[in-house]
C-alpha cells in the first residue's frame, strides 16, 4: 500500500507479462518480480526535446540526476528529499573523483566512462546508493521492516550492503557463487561488519543463485510474520532508472544532444545496457548500443543467429559477467513485442523452460538490430586488449571495460561518432586477469587498504532452495 504525497502525478508502473497490478515507484521498489513473473516497466517513460536536453548541459551529476529520477518517483518521494538524497550519495567523500563519473580518452572519439569511482569500486554503486537511501525512506515511513535478498556475482553483492547497510529494520542476505568471484570481491561483502549482514557462499553458480532469489520472490511464505522481500538486483526498477543519469551525463560532456553517441556496454544481465536503451526512450539520441560479452554468450549468439539457447555458465577471468540468463533482455522483448504481455509470457515460458533453442520473430530482431550490435570477447582477446591499450595509453583497463573496449572497436558503425565503452569496474578488484595481462596490481584505495587483513564473515551453503530459505527465516530479525 503506497502514501501518496500531496495531489502530485505519480508515474504508473506494469508487468512485462501484462497480468499484475500496476504499481506506484513506492511499491515497485519493495516488489521485486511482479507477481506474474515479470519485471515492473514505467507504463510511459518521459520524453524529452533536445532543447530541453540541452539546457542541462552545466549541472552537475546531482543536479542532472535530480532532472532524470525524479519524475520517475514523483509523487512518492519529497522533491527536496529527493535532493537531500542525491547530494548524500553522489559527492566526493562517497565517490572519489569531483567528476563522480568522469571520461578518460582512449583515442580519436573514442573514450572510457568511468563508472568505479564509488566506495566498492563498481558500477553498481551509482544505483545501489541511492536505493538504500530511498529504501530507508520508504521502509521509516511505513514502519515496515523488510529483508533484502539478492544475487551477486561479484559486484552487486558489496555495493548492495554498502549502500543499504545504514537502513533500520534491514536485514541483508546475499548470495554469491562459492569460490567463483575474485578475493577483493568477496573480501568487500564478507569484511562488512553488522549483525543485519549475511553472506551466503552457494555451492554453485551465478545462475542457480539468481533463480533461488527470483523463485524466493515468486513465493515468500518462508519469511516469518509481515517481512516482505526487496530486491537489490537489477531486477529492480530503482537501479535501472539511476543508471540512466550517467548516459545523459556522458552525452552532455561530449556535445549531446545535437552530436549523437555510440555506447558499448560490458554485459550479463543487460541492465546497464537497458539503462542507455531507456536514455535513447527518454529522447537522448543515441545511434548504436553494443552488447559486449565475454563467453557466456546467449545474447551475441540470439542477436547474431537469431538462436536463444542457455549453455551452461563457464566461469571466466570476468566473474562478474559469468551470467547464462540475461534477467532484464525481458523488458527490451516487451518494447520489441509492442507491450504484448500475453504475448511475452508465452515467449518467456518457452526461453525459460530451457530446453529448446528459441528464435525471435524475424520483425522483432530486425527492430533490435536497428539499434544493438554484439560480440563475444574470449579470455585471450580480453587479456590481450587489456595489454594493447595499456600499451598505446599507459591505461589499465579492467577486464569487464577491456571486453567492451574490443566490442567497441569491432563493431562501431561510424567513426565520426563518440564511442564511449562503460568502464565498468577498477581493475584492482580482478588480480587473475590484471597478473595474466603481465601487470602489477594497482593499490586499493584509501579506505580499502587494511581490505585483506579484516576479517571475514560468511556461510556456505548447498545449492538448495529450501535450505537457503530456511537459512533466511532462522536469521531474520532475531531480536
Ligand atoms: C564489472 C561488471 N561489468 C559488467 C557487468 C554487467 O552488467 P549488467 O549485469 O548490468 O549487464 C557487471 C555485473 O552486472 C559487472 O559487475
Ligand atoms: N554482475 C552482477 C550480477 C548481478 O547483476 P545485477 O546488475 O542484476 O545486480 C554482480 O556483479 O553481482
Amino acid at each position: 500500500m503506497s502514501s501518496r504525497l500531496g495531489s502530485t502525478p505519480m508515474m504508473k508502473y506494469i508487468s512485462t507479462r501484462g497480468n499484475a497490478p500496476e504499481l506506484t515507484f513506492e511499491d515497485v521498489l519493495l516488489t521485486g518480480l511482479a507477481s506474474d513473473g515479470g519485471l515492473y516497466v514505467p507504463k510511459e517513460a518521459p520524453h524529452y526535446t533536445l532543447e530541453e536536453i540541452e539546457s542541462w548541459r552545466d549541472l552537475p551529476y546531482t543536479e542532472l540526476a535530480h532532472k532524470i529520477v525524479y519524475p520517475f518517483v514523483e509523487g512518492c518521494v519529497d522533491a527536496d528529499a529527493l535532493k537531500g538524497m542525491l547530494e548524500d550519495v553522489y559527492n566526493n567523500t562517497n565517490f572519489g573523483h569531483k567528476a563522480i563519473a568522469p571520461l578518460q580518452q582512449l583515442d580519436n572519439n573514442e573514450y572510457v566512462l568511468e563508472l568505479f569511482h564509488g566506495p566498492t569500486l563498481a558500477f553498481k554503486d551509482f544505483a545501489l546508493q541511492l536505493l538504500g537511501r530511498l529504501l530507508d525512506y520508504v521502509v521509516t515511513r511505513r514502519k515496515e521492516k523488510v529483508v533484502i535478498m539478492g544475487a551477486t556475482s561479484g559486484d552487486t553483492g558489496s555495493a548492495a550492503i554498502e549502500g543499504t547497510k545504514a537502513c533500520d529494520n534491514v536485514d541483508i542476505f546475499i548470495l554469491h557463487p562459492y569460490g567463483k568471484v575474485s578475493e577483493v570481491q568477496r573480501r568487500q561483502m564478507t569484511t562488512v561488519e553488522g549483525d543485519n549482514i549475511y553472506n551466503i557462499a552457494i555451492e554453485g553458480n551465478f545462475d542457480e543463485a539468481q533463480d533461488m532469489v527470483k523463485a524466493s520472490f515468486g513465493d515468500q511464505s518462508f519469511l516469518r510474520g509481515e517481512r516482505k522481500l526487496v530486491a537489490v538486483n537489477s531486477i529492480n526498477w530503482a537501479r535501472i532508472m539511476a543508471q540512466i543519469v550517467y548516459y545523459f551525463y556522458s552525452s552532455l560532456n561530449l556535445g549531446g544532444p545535437v552530436r549523437p553517441m555510440a555506447y558499448s556496454v560490458p554485459t550479463g544481465n543487460f541492465g546497464d545496457i537497458f539503462a542507455g536503451y531507456m536514455a535513447r526512450k527518454m529522447g537522448l539520441p543515441i545511434e548504436q548500443l553494443i552488447i559486449a560479452t565475454n563467453n557466456n554468450d546467449v545474447l551475441h549468439r540470439l542477436m547474431s543467429k537469431n538462436q536463444y539457447e542457455v549453455r551452461s555458465l563457464k566461469h571466466t577471468i570476468t566473474p562478474s559477467m559469468d551470467i547464462a540468463v540475461s534477467s532484464n533482455f525481458e523488458r527490451l522483448l516487451f518494447d520489441l513485442y509492442d507491450r504484448d504481455g500475453a504475448r511475452l509470457a508465452g515467449l518467456m515460458a518457452k526461453m525459460n523452460a530451457r530446453d529448446d533453442v528459441v528464435s525471435l520473430d524475424e520483425d522483432k530482431l530486425a527492430k533490435a538490430r536497428e539499434l544493438f550490435d554484439s560480440l563475444a570477447v574470449d579470455e585471450q582477446t580480453t587479456v590481450e586488449t587489456m595489454q594493447l591499450v595499456y600499451n598505446e595509453t599507459g591505461y589499465l583497463l579492467d577486464p569487464h571495460t577491456a571486453i567492451g573496449v574490443k566490442a567497441a572497436r569491432e563493431c562501431r558503425r561510424n567513426p565520426n561518432i563518440p564511442m564511449i565503452t562503460l568502464g565498468t569496474a577498477h581493475p584492482v578488484k580482478f588480480e587473475d586477469a590484471v597478473g595474466r595481462a603481465g601487470y602489477e596490481m594497482p593499490e586499493l584505495p584509501h579506505h580499502l587498504t587494511d581490505l585483506m587483513e579484516r576479517e571475514e564473515r560468511l556461510t556456505v551453503l548447498p545449492s538448495d532452495l529450501e535450505t537457503v530459505q530456511q537459512f533466511i527465516a532462522d536469521n531474520t530479525f532475531r531480536d
